[in-house]
């Protein structure tokens, strides 16, 4: 189901609405390209490690969204998924910022396994401003603006309330496939499990399980090894679902650690955040 104009209309107005609007046409765009690519041969590459995937996809997404919106938005700054892996920096300054992941599912994508998404994130004076983030397959747009809430294809997104003993728990593995890395991983599953949560379910889209979060599908997320692109959309979503993301060291989110915790209510972030061993991923701001 495609989202519908009046539902947008109807939340219109906002300092950046100009921007909100030109990402929420451009992710339905992309999202058009991604799916058609789906089912197509693709070239792929790796990056940080060989289970790290881009495609020509990935590569010719970003291409798209970032010329439209450099075009657009001269003086706005860009932080994207393929550019840092070619080499840009990671910096958040008060400069109005695009931080975008053309495809969040890449590997996924790879595999035609349809849960892939585009993700588009918005930060002005290193506030996040809005986030949308667009379900290729499904045709969902999540969308989320600070303080006015978060929707998904026009539907007002609320937090289910729950404890952790009867939480859904959403996590994913990151690049790194070393023993020490695999074992910890293994380990804070185990962890979550022994606290009686109702289950834990690996997706392989950080966006889409943080979005599953604000709509109630599931209760908590936590990650080591992902990334500001990552981050960046779905955090404004989570928060305008009413729902707390924050540090894994209990702490409040930073965006450039490659680690987070998501939850309905601080005390069940906090809960999960205690339950975790730390992985060292580094950060994105010291590449
Ligand atoms: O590279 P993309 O953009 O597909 O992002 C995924 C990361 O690659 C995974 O390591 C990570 O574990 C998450 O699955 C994340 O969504
Ligand atoms: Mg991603
Ligand atoms: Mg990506």
């Amino acid at each position: 189901m495609k989202p519908s104009g009046e539902d947008r209309a109807a939340r219109a107005g906002g300092p950046w609405e100009e921007c909100f609007e030109a990402a929420v046409q451009l992710a339905l765009r992309a999202g058009q390209i991604i799916r058609k690519a789906l089912s197509e041969e693709k070239r792929v590459s790796t990056k940080t490690s060989a289970v790290d995937l881009v495609t020509e996809t990935d590569q010719a997404v970003e291409a798209l969204i970032l010329s439209e919106l450099q075009e657009r938005f001269p003086s706005h700054r860009f932080i994207a998924e393929e550019a840092a892996a070619a080499g840009a920096k990671c910096v958040l300054t008060p400069s109005p910022t695009w931080i975008v992941d053309p495809i969040d599912g890449t590997c996924n994508f790879v595999h035609r396994f349809p849960t892939v998404a585009v993700s588009i994130g918005f930060a002005v004076n290193q506030e996040l401003e809005f986030g949308v983030i667009y379900h290729c397959t499904e045709e969902r747009l999540y969308t989320g603006q600070r303080g006015r809430g978060a929707f998904c294809n026009g539907q007002q997104l609320q937090f289910r309330e729950t404890d952790l003993s009867k939480a859904l728990v959403l996590t994913e593995i990151g690049p790194r496939r070393d023993p020490a890395t695999l074992k910890l991983f293994l380990s804070n599953m185990e962890r979550l499990l022994r606290t009686g949560a109702h289950g834990v379910r690996v997706i392989g889209s950080s966006t889409l399980a943080l979005c599953h979060l604000a709509s109630g599908a599931a209760d908590a997320y936590y990650q080591f090894g992902l990334h500001c692109w990552d981050l960046a959309a779905a955090t404004v979503i989570i928060r305008e679902a009413g729902g707390i993301v924050m540090d894994t060291s209990g702490g409040p989110l930073d965006l450039m650690a490659c680690r987070v915790v998501a939850a309905g209510t601080r005390e069940m972030a906090t809960l999960v955040a205690q339950a975790l061993q730390t992985i060292n991923y580094g950060r994105d701001d010291e590449r």
